[in-house]
């Protein structure tokens, strides 16, 4: 055993030594093109042109900056680009000379948003571990996974802080998390919006110079970027100046000072060149961008493409590692089975759940004191004939507990896992099915667990009658209510934003409170067609008559009246039942109905989800609309 750790140990030590990375799949070196680019988007009733028809080539071993002012599209490029944004796009991209095929660039280019959204409560260490069995699956060994981890730790200054979890990295640290779980499966192009955004100068120099050593290794690495000092701004190889959604300069970075020269505007030497450059194209020293855009004919001139630079041998020793056979020939799947991707993901999930000690500890407290409250309202009516109807009531107070308790915090904290699932998922970390079903499986114990320490209290305070297959039958409607309003709240939040979900949540959920107890106390005479079509349209309903059957189905015995009443109207509980109309009610028809819900509310939830990540033309038509009636209603209130 010493000797193999000893063994990884040396090669992990090896490998840093030579300055690249072992054991990582091949990649082809990707050089990506535009032609004619446009991106326009719709703004009420007329579009927006963001991008207007702009040429460029990034290539692969360079590290390119796209600079210019605010707004002037650096972002919108860099998303249309990696494939993030595709509707409203027009113009061609190509990949080594040939039409983009979206799909397989998805698979070989990575994208580092702004936002550095990572998961919570891991380790860096145990991050990097799951990126690594996600994303490189079963290709190497376990002894070679851990080599890699360290080696990209080690590449991106990490290993200092890899036992802290990632809620408490600094700013620097995050970003070069972000990227280094990235470079896991050794991406040929990574596309990074603002990498340096929120670093010092230190951490932003360290952030870009650890891109070039990344670019070094034959990949294609563009990065947009506010306003760079010039220290940061003589890392980079390639520079692509936006101005207005047009190409104001596409070449060297060297090149900046002298193209601006040919132009008559000369930086000043105590200028820094890319302020400058940004300066001059946002129009703070007279209308120049015109002359710029022309004279670099909207980024097709690639006369300053190569100005200044020298033959840089180490470049081209790395490069012939990475450099061995086209695209089509490399295996772009996900680097893991369905499977293990479930398992992977669940593993995560249930970690996470476990070490969020403060909100476990918190909704234990709210389960036990709601418990004690709705026990203490309700103490001892189960058995008492003259408080039968309050009984009804502690059942319909349990619905509510089992509809309310689930679906909140999913309304709140679901929108922004999706965000952080968004990045994982378009970077081609897992599929949509195994994440699915990792999250529902992991989320079930927590919400049985809670349910059963609620009903631990309210059943045994409010006398209901302690007969194993009544509690058992109990248990299982509000347990399984509960999943469908967690499942509902998923399905919500997976489409929405927090605050919409928030406000979705409840409102949808009133009338299904509603409808759960219309027509109680009519007795067997059947509703309207339509109120009973619209009460089976509530699950909350079967749950109602599910708790009833469970508490009171095939009793015989009458409630005992107290000995202070003269009379119990409903101590007979066949009358009440009836009363009720749920004479006819059935625990194991309303439990099949609530698993059949169930069943499709996760459906619907994982439809939503797919939909939100790539939406098909009923989705997207719907959304058209959806901003069309928005529109309409803010024009209207001008
Ligand atoms: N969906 C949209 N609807 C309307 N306008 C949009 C949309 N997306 C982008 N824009 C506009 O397009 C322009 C370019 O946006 P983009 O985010 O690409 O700029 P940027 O150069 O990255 O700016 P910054 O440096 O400030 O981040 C901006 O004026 C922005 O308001």
């Amino acid at each position: 055993m010493e000797t193999s750790s000893a063994g990884a140990g040396a090669g992990v030590a090896r490998s840093i030594g030579r300055g690249h990375l072992s054991h990582l799949p091949q990649r082809p070196p990707v050089t990506l093109a535009f032609h004619d680019l446009t991106y326009s988007v719709r703004v009420g009733r007329s579009s927006k042109i963001i991008l207007r028809g702009i040429h460029g080539e990034f290539r692969s071993g360079q590290l390119t900056a796209i600079l210019g002012p605010s707004g002037a599209g650096k972002s919108t490029l860099l998303n249309v680009l990696a494939g993030y944004r595709v509707d409203g796009a027009g113009g061609h991209i190509y990949t080594n000379g040939e039409p983009r095929d979206l799909r397989q660039f998805k698979r070989l280019s990575r994208y580092i948003m702004q936002e550095d959204l990572l998961q919570p409560y891991i380790t860096v260490r145990e991050a990097m571990a799951i990126a690594a069995d996600l994303k490189l699956g079963a290709s190497i060994t376990a002894r070679e996974k851990v080599v890699v981890v360290e080696e990209i730790m080690q590449l991106l200054r990490l290993d200092k802080a890899k036992d802290t979890t990632t809620e408490r990295l600094s700013g620097g640290e995050r970003k070069r998390l972000s990227i280094a779980l990235e470079l896991l499966n050794n991406p040929p192009v990574i596309f990074l919006d603002e990498p340096t955004t929120g670093l010092d100068e230190v951490a932003s120099s360290m952030c870009v110079s650890l891109l070039k050593r990344v670019a070094r290794g034959g990949r294609t690495v563009v990065c947009s970027v506010h306003t760079p000092s010039a220290r940061l701004f003589a890392h980079f190889d390639h520079v692509y100046v936006v101005a207005d959604g047009r190409c104001a300069y596409h070449g060297a970075a060297a090149g900046v000072v002298p193209f601006l020269h040919c132009l008559h505007l000369s930086c000043p030497t105590t200028h820094n060149p890319a302020d400058f450059i940004i300066e001059v194209s946002s129009g703070e020293y007279g209308s120049h961008a015109d002359k710029m855009v022309a004279a670099i004919e909207n980024g097709r001139c690639q006369s300053w493409r190569d100005y200044a630079v020298g033959s840089d041998t180490s470049q081209e020793l790395e490069l012939e590692q990475l450099n061995s056979g086209g695209v089509e020939k490399h295996n772009l799947k996900h680097g893991s089975t369905t499977c293990q991707q479930f398992h992977i993901l669940l593993r995560r999930m249930l970690l996470q759940t476990l070490r969020n000690k403060a909100y476990l500890w918190l909704r234990v407290c709210l389960h036990l004191f709601l418990g004690l409250i709705i026990g203490l309202l309700f103490c001892n009516m189960g058995y008492d004939a003259s408080k039968t109807i309050f009984n009804f009531g502690f059942c319909y107070a349990c619905i509510i507990a089992m509809l309310y308790i689930p679906m909140m915090p999913v309304l709140l904290e679901f929108p922004r896992e999706v965000q952080l699932m968004k990045r994982e998922y378009f970077n081609r970390w897992y599929g949509l099915k195994a994440y699915y079903a990792a999250l529902v499986v992991s989320r079930t114990p927590a919400t049985i667990f809670f349910s059963l320490i609620y009903l631990a209290l309210t059943y045994p305070i409010t006398s209901q009658p302690l007969e194993l297959p009544r509690i058992l039958m109990f248990t299982t409607i509000c347990i399984t209510v509960a999943l469908i309003s967690e499942s509902m709240g998923t399905a919500i939040s997976s489409i929405l934003s927090v605050v919409n979900s928030v406000f979705l949540g409840p409102a949808l959920s009133v009338p299904l409170m509603l409808l759960a107890v219309y027509g109680f106390g009519d007795g067997d005479l059947p509703p309207p067609i339509i109120w009973k079509l619209a009460r089976s349209c509530s699950y909350l309903r079967y749950g109602m008559e599910g708790l009833v059957a469970a508490i009171y189905g095939g009793r015989k015995e009458d409630l005992v009246c107290p000995e202070d009443k003269d009379f119990c109207e409903m101590k007979n509980i066949s009358n009440f039942v009836k009363l009720l109309g749920m004479s006819g009610v059935s625990f194991w028809f309303d439990f099949g109905v609530l698993v059949v819900i169930l069943l499709l509310m996760n459906f619907l939830g994982y439809y939503l989800l797919r939909q939100r990540l790539s939406p098909n033309y009923a989705y997207r038509s719907i959304k058209i609309i959806g901003n069309f009636i928005k529109a309409k209603m803010s024009m209207s209130h001008q």
